[in-house]
């Protein structure tokens, strides 16, 4: 917001926070001379209502929104605790990172996302509007919910994700070394956010309870029958062993369906990139190189991932291009030098 030329106020319980998040250029450490168009209230879940009907009695704002994960337990605390509905608006930008705190901030972290909005009869037009302007500024995907469908929706897509890399991690931590020095990409894929702040997600979770339990209960049975389908591939018996294939086959099917539904970038439907696999060493401006390359033979670069080399100074670079890019990038690439591996 601030680089868009929006004076943004920065108020937090915590001094330091305001501090650091002032001198990377998030906004002004001092108060306002007086009432903001729109407060926007980032803090966990448990403390949104509080927040909000303490900034309402000050007259703090023209609006009120919240960009917590979770949308009704938190409105429904603002009533009791007497908070005009009228001038607060519950948001939720789906999209975060795996560490908390100013230092992670990014200004273009909701840029193509999504970003949840949950107005009520009662909500003004100008504060809906005010919220849609700041999604906008934000280049976010405005996606109006009730709050209630949001809740569950967030279960599924959100919430229970998060428990099942932590579950998948937590298998790790009292795993053998032997067994861990071989980790793959496939598990930095599935656990990068069991990294999270324990305490936010605690704070997610007890304001969602029901519905993550509702989708992790319905986890638990495929994976009762997964766990019936390997013994059953363990069967001397081949009858027993033909069941076996198909159940394990009828889930990586459906974990296929189920992931071709996952929107690509900017929410549009997935794309099928192809990749070429560039080896770096772990120097610096080595990245820089190979996008000023890349940006040199006209490629447009669709998503990039890095795989480190475990123990090496060295790691792969898949760059994602759009198909018939692809091998006029892998040309440009060797032609000045980089070593192109198999994607
Ligand atoms: N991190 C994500 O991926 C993500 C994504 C979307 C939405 N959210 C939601 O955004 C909100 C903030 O999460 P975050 O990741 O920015 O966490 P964070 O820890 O970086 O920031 C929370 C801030 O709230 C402050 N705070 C806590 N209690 C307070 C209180 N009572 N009054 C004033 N300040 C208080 C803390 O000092 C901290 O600076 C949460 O509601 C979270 O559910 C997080
Ligand atoms: O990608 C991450 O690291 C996130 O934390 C993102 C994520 C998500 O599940 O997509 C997590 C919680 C937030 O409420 C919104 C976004």
């Amino acid at each position: 917001l601030s680089a868009r030329g929006v004076a943004v106020h920065l108020r937090d319980r915590d001094p330091d926070s305001v501090s650091t998040a002032a001198s990377r250029g998030a906004g002004s450490a001092e108060p306002p001379a007086g009432p903001v168009d729109l407060a926007v209230v980032a803090v966990p879940p448990a403390h949104i209502a509080t927040t909000v009907a303490e900034l309402q009695r000050e007259g703090a704002a023209r609006g009120y929104l919240d960009v917590g994960s979770v949308k009704g337990g938190p409105r429904r605390e603002l009533v009791e605790r007497g908070g005009d509905l009228s001038l607060y608006l519950g948001t939720h930008p789906m999209s975060g990172r795996e560490k908390s705190g100013p230092l992670a901030a990014s200004a273009d972290l909701f840029e193509g996302r999504p970003w949840v909005l949950t107005p009520t009869a009662q909500t003004q037009t100008e504060v809906l509007n005010l919220a849609l302007e700041l999604v906008a500024l934000c280049q976010a995907v405005p996606v109006v919910m009730d709050a209630d469908a949001h809740d569950r929706a967030v279960a599924l897509v959100s919430h229970t994700p998060q428990l099942l890399s932590s579950l998948v991690a937590a298998r790790l931590e009292s795993a053998d070394e032997t067994a861990v020095r071989l980790c793959g990409q496939g598990i930095r894929d599935v656990t990068r956010i069991a990294a999270s702040d324990p305490r936010m997600w605690l704070d997610i979770l007890s304001a969602n309870p029901g519905p993550v339990a509702d989708v992790l209960a319905a986890v638990a049975d495929d994976l009762d029958e997964t766990v019936r389908a390997l013994r059953a591939l363990e069967s001397a018996d081949q009858h027993k062993r033909a069941e076996g294939v198909e159940g394990i086959e009828g889930i990586l099917r459906r974990g296929n369906a189920g992931r071709s539904r996952v929107p690509g970038k900017h929410g549009q439907a997935p794309t099928a990139y192809e990749t070429v696999v560039v080896l770096i060493s772990d120097q610096p401006g080595e990245l820089a190189r190979i996008f000023a390359d890349a940006g040199r033979a006209g490629v447009n670069i669709e998503d990039v991932r890095i795989e480190h080399a475990t123990g090496q100074q060295a790691g792969h670079v898949q760059i994602m291009v759009e198909p018939q890019a692809a091998a006029r990038l892998s040309e440009a690439l060797r032609e000045r030098g980089w070593a192109i591996r198999q994607g």
